[in-house]
Parts: structure tokens; C-alpha cells; sequence
């Protein structure tokens, strides 16, 4: 039965429906990816992804200023409003808890959380959370990790490899670009950083004192701008687009057969620009939005 808050929304109600529907899955359990820019939320029941999500990141001074007790009640709750978002986005209405005798316990029983972190300030705050796992490195099966890579770069790899298949090429659109490419035998061959689209324009607005802040163009620019904006957009833009085909192009002379994967915030516009500058490169890239996601489903739940 499809439910949501505008709808009388009864939490007793839409978790006695879902927790049921849902825990004939397996366990029910929330991922929390924690990337530069915000929160990226997972709902899985057993191993298959249900939902997923982004919100803002939490307050770090705010939250360090409540007491031991108040921090768990707080970041239990945010687990639940969070999931309460989503039924108030029209989606269907998702359990706050596995299982519940009365409204009164609900923010008492936990979630299982599962924490991938690139952001040292947040993966803190999350420690005080009573049912949290966080996820390291040497918990993924991948070959040739060096111990300062982001995991967010290794479980998306892993999990657009085991999905789409090795070797595999992994780019990430968001705060930073990234690129991590491994072979055949889900040994990593490298890969490269970049600041993202959104980063650039920012930190140009930012950092000069006549450029304004720009928004990134829907459609590729045109390349010989005639105004400032334009001069912004078509530089960014152009030399991303140029920059990612490179990459792409250089990882298909390497591994010809190799998969090419595209997740992250501004994964549809940067794929909008290459497919209208270098549609023959463009062709060749699956989109992957749930790629990190893939890979957290993939870890073992005893490790
Ligand atoms: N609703 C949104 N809020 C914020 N950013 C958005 C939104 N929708 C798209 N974006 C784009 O997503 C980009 C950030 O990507 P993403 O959310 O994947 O980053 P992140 O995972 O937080 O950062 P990173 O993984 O690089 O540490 C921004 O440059 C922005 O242009
Ligand atoms: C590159 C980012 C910021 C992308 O989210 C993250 O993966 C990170 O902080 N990585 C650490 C450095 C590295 O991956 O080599
Ligand atoms: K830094």
C-alpha cells in the first residue's frame, strides 16, 4: 500500500506496512555516504538497494555541543527525519525502525547505519550513532589501494566493476572529478583529481574580485564568449569536457574492452557536454548515480 504525509501520513501504519514488505528482504539497514558537498543515503533491505537520497550535512559545532546522550537521540532522529523526507517527496512511505511496539520507542530503536566518509569533521560526529559501521579500506576486495585513497573513489569502483564488469573506469562529478580506473583483476592502476564543475566556477567566484559566481549552462556554451559569464562557462566547461575525453580516451587505449562509469552530482550535465562535443567518447559511458552504493552492498556484514 502506497502512502505519504499528505496523505494522513500515520507512521505506525507505514512501518507496520513496509517493515513487513521490506524484512521479507532481509535485514533492513541504512548506507550514509558522506561526500564533500552533502550526505548521499541509502535504504537497503537485505542486499537490494530500495532508495536513495541526498541531504545536507549536519552542523559539526552544533552537533559537538550537545551532551553524549542528547547526540545519540539527535543522530537517531536524523536517520528518521531523513527517511521522513522521503515520504514527503511522494515516494513511498519507509519504515523509521525495523520494528516497533509503540510510537514512544520509535526514536529508541535504531537503524543500522553503514558509513562511508571522505569528510573527517562528519564521520566524527556519526561515532556516537548506538548501531554504526564504518567502512576502511581493507574491508574491499580490490588489489593495490594506497592507505590515503578516498573510499567513496573505492567502493564506487567496486561496485561498478562487480555490476558493469572489470576492467572498469570509475568517474566521479562531484565536488572533485575524479578518475579510477583497475583491471581485469580488480587491481587498481590509478587514477587522477581535478576540482569539479561546481568547484571551479566557485572558487573563480571566490577567489577573484571581478568574476562573478556563475551557474554551470544546461547545453555546451559556446566556445569564443563574448561576455564574462560566457568566458566562465565556455573555460570551464570546454576544458573539463576536453580533460575528461583524454582520460577516457588514454584508460581505452590501455584496456580497449574496459567499462566506463559516470556517478556523482554533475554526472548529467558533464555527460550532456561530451555527448555534444565528442559524442563517438560519450557513447561509450554508463551512467551509474548508485555506483557507491553498489559497492557498500558488496561488504560482508560481519566485517
Ligand atoms: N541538489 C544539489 N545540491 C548540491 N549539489 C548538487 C545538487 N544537484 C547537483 N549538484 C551538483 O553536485 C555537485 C557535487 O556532487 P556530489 O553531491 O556528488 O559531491 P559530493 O559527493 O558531496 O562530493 P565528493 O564526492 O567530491 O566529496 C556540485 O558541484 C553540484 O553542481
Ligand atoms: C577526491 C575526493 C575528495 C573525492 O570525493 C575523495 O575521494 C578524497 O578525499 N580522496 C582522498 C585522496 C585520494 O583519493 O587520493
Ligand atoms: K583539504
Amino acid at each position: 500500500m502506497e502512502k505519504s504525509i499528505a496523505d494522513n501520513f500515520s507512521p505506525q501504519d507505514c512501518t507496520d506496512n513496509l517493515t513487513s514488505e521490506l524484512t521479507g528482504k532481509g535485514q533492513i539497514k541504512i548506507a550514509l555516504a558522506i561526500g564533500n558537498s552533502r550526505l548521499h543515503w541509502g535504504l537497503f533491505a537485505g542486499k537490494t538497494l530500495e532508495k536513495t537520497w541526498d541531504t545536507e550535512h549536519l552542523k559539526a559545532d552544533a552537533v559537538s555541543r550537545l551532551s553524549e546522550a542528547q547526540k545519540v537521540e539527535y543522530l537517531v532522529q536524523t536517520v528518521r527525519r531523513s527517511i521522513e523526507e522521503l515520504s514527503s517527496q511522494n515516494l513511498r512511505c519507509l519504515p523509521a525502525t525495523p520494528a516497533f511496539s509503540s510510537p514512544d520507542t520509535l526514536s529508541l530503536v535504531p537503524l543500522p547505519l553503514v558509513l562511508a566518509s571522505v569528510v573527517p569533521q562528519q564521520t566524527a560526529i556519526w561515532q556516537s550513532y548506538p548501531d554504526v559501521r564504518i567502512i576502511t579500506l581493507d574491508q574491499l576486495q580490490i588489489g593495490g589501494l594506497y592507505p590515503t585513497l578516498g573510499i567513496d573513489r573505492a567502493l564506487a569502483l567496486l561496485g561498478a566493476g562487480n555490476q558493469l564488469g572489470w576492467p572498469v573506469l570509475l568517474i566521479d562529478a562531484g565536488t572533485a572529478l575524479t578518475f579510477t580506473g583497475a583491471d581485469v583483476n580488480r587491481y587498481l592502476v590509478g587514477g587522477a583529481i581535478l576540482p569539479g564543475l561546481g568547484l571551479q566556477l566557485s572558487s573563480l567566484g571566490k577567489k577573484t574580485a571581478a568574476l562573478p559566481l556563475i551557474s554551470l549552462p544546461e547545453n555546451l556554451p559556446h566556445r569564443w564568449a563574448t561576455d564574462t559569464a560566457g568566458g566562465i562557462q565556455s573555460g570551464v566547461v570546454y576544458a573539463t569536457v576536453a580533460g575528461v575525453r583524454d582520460f577516457i580516451e588514454d584508460w581505452r587505449c590501455l584496456f580497449p574492452n574496459s567499462k566506463i562509469a559516470l556517478t556523482g552530482g554533475d554526472r548529467t550535465l558533464l555527460l550532456q557536454y561530451l555527448a555534444s562535443a565528442f559524442p563517438d567518447t560519450a557513447s561509450a559511458v554508463i551512467v551509474a548515480p548508485e555506483a557507491i552504493f553498489w559497492g557498500i552492498s558488496l561488504l560482508s556484514v560481519d566485517c
